[in-house]
């Protein structure tokens, strides 16, 4: 079997261009535009491509794109200052707080000071909570994108065997809880699972978001088998010349894709969708905070 390609590229660019039809009549009916701050701690190569291309594409769709750059030895105090100056800015609709942060500042306390409402990464206990019980939420980005993506594959998840490899609070947690939400039958898995193989063998879909480079080989995958991977991990690539870089997943694309009934590509795949969907949960955001009508389609 050769799997078919989920082009997360093709699909993020239908996302935002939806995203962008709700901005235009936000400004056209009500004179709001949707704005999304974004802050950085310090410098984090990571985080920088990730800035970059999410400060270009907020702008393409309309909103109002903020940069909050602060040095890295930052203290606490200063950066929850900048948080509650957001919080309160009613142009602000979305914050987004890029981690991860230098070791001196306490993560959680920093995402806990951002507004729920505002938090569109969807990383605050409010919104975890909320998820986690199957109520109205602020979304994460990575996972939000991946379901949409295999909702757009398959249709219904309902019945479905899924296994997450990968336990973070970004990616893998909040990944099985809407997988649940969906009706699969969820197993999440990690670095302590016994015959990891053989549990993942076992699943029509396999979400993979450990964060080391093509762990998960082919003759893992259930034939047919449905492969998003969530790893965005560069390796050196002296192949390509000095000092070259080459972009993995956590799956061994070439021996998972002769297997998979349909698999996400690395660049290509979950990477561009995270940024859709943070566009998408800023509009979502926008409306909720006007008391107006919310997208359809643009959340979970
Ligand atoms: N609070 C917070 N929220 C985040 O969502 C967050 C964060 N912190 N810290 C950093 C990571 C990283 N991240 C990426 C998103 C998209 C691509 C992406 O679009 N990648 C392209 C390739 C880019 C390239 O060529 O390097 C792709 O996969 O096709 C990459 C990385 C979000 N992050």
């Amino acid at each position: 079997m050769t799997a078919a390609i989920i082009d997360g590229k093709e699909f993020a660019a239908r996302v935002r261009a939806q995203v962008g039809v709700h901005v235009a009549r936000l400004k056209a009916d009500h004179g709001i535009t949707p704005g999304l701050a974004v802050v950085l701690v310090g410098e984090d190569p990571a985080s920088e491509v990730y800035v970059r291309s999410k400060g270009k594409m907020t702008l393409e769709v309309g909103m109002k794109s903020v940069e909050h750059r602060l040095d890295a030895n930052t203290s606490q105090a200063d950066l929850l200052a900048v948080i509650e100056q957001l919080n309160n800015d009613p142009e602000i609709h979305g914050i987004l707080c890029q981690l991860p942060l230098p070791k001196h500042l306490d993560e959680d306390l920093i995402i806990n000071a951002i507004s729920p409402a505002k938090d569109v990464d969807g990383f605050h206990i409010s919104n975890v909570g909320l998820l986690g019980t199957g109520q109205k939420s602020m979304v994460p980005c990575t996972p939000l994108g991946c379901l949409m993506m295999l909702r757009d594959y398959h249709g219904s998840l309902s019945g479905m065997n899924a296994v997450v490899i990968g336990r973070s609070n970004i990616v893998g947690k909040p990944m099985a809880q809407l997988l649940l939400n969906d009706s699969a039958t969820v197993t999440i898995a990690h670095s302590r699972t016994k015959d990891l193989a053989d549990v993942v063998l076992r699943a029509d879909i396999v979400v993979a978001a450990v964060g080391r480079p093509e762990m998960v080989p082919g003759d893992w995958i259930k034939p047919g088998a449905t492969v998003i991977d969530v790893g965005i991990n560069r390796l050196d690539a002296p192949e390509k010349g000095e000092g070259k870089t080459r972009l993995v997943g956590d799956v061994d694309y070439e021996s998972c894709a002769d297997v998979a009934g349909a698999i996400t590509p690395v660049p290509g795949g979950v990477g561009p969708m995270t940024i859709a969907c943070l566009l998408a949960n800023t509009v979502t955001a926008c409306c909720r905070a006007n008391g107006l009508d919310e997208p359809e389609g643009l959340t979970a």
